[in-house]
């Protein structure tokens, strides 16, 4: 089966009115041409109405770093997932690594958050990876099966069908020291493996994307890799000319 890979720009918490129109308009003149690659931004919740507006008549889609467990209610400071859906975001980010530092997100709360992703009929980016100190005790693929188990023993691995699941070594996170093609293709592996222990066809066809210091020089080789499908990426995401070449690199590796 062919699977059709994806470059998302995580914009983190970056970005105003003017930056959101700017960046938008320099990827759909950069991006015109671009074919066999998915193309998504996820820029901050305050601006997915205006980017939406920016991204129409594009191939771009619109992605959302962040959802609340709850549909509705007295949750003050939320943003549900029908309201992702109702401005018209696809691809929602969950379980990034600056969530579960910061916000001490656990993997059942993430889990939570990728069944109410799912029920709205949006497609979980599901973030997993190791800490510095975990991969130095030799424990990622430990880490990476825990993190995915959290969904698969609670919802099984058909679960996983149109899933995206990013793979995101904490280490290469903002310190422009990227995995290697080779370190992240064995953990992409391990990551395909574990799903196919449950399910061997749904395995096949989940995106794992890398992310973790993904630039326009180093993108290319890792896409070389036969289970990095697309890349998850923060700081080169908010430079119109990078992140193209970062999409396609993508597209031409994977014809
Ligand atoms: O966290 C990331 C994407 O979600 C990666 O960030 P950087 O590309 O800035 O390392």
């Amino acid at each position: 089966m062919m699977r059709h890979p994806l470059v998302m720009g995580n914009w983190k918490l970056n970005g105003n009115k003017h930056m959101v129109n700017e960046l938008i308009e320099g990827l759909r003149k950069e991006l015109s041409t671009v074919d066999g690659c998915g193309v998504a931004i996820a820029p901050p919740a305050l601006y997915l109405d205006q980017a939406k507006h920016a991204i129409s008549g594009s191939y771009i889609a619109l992605g959302a770093q962040n959802v609340d467990v709850n549909l509705s209610g007295a949750f003050t400071g939320e943003v549900s997932a029908d309201m992702l859906k109702d401005i018209g975001a696809k691809y929602i980010i969950i379980g990034h690594s600056e969530r579960r530092t910061y916000h001490k997100e656990s993997d059942e709360f993430i889990a939570k958050k990728f069944a109410v992703v799912k029920a709205a009929g949006l497609v979980p980016v599901l973030c997993i990876g190791e800490t510095e100190a975990e991969n130095e005790a030799g424990q990622t693929e430990e880490v990476c099966a825990r993190q995915l188990d959290a969904v698969l023993e609670t919802q099984g691995a058909a679960a996983f069908e149109g899933v995206v699941v990013a793979y995101e070594p904490v280490w290469a996170i903002g310190t422009g020291k990227s995995a290697t093609p080779a370190q992240a293709q064995a953990v992409h592996k391990f990551i395909r493996d574990h799903i196919a222990k449950k399910d061997a066809a749904i395995a096949n066809q989940v995106i794992i994307q890398y992310g973790g210091s993904v630039n326009d020089k180093n993108a290319a080789e890792l896409f070389t890799q036969p289970d990095i499908d697309g890349a998850l990426v923060g700081g080169a995401s908010l430079k119109a000319d990078a992140f193209a070449v970062i999409v396609k690199a993508a597209a031409a590796a994977k014809k």
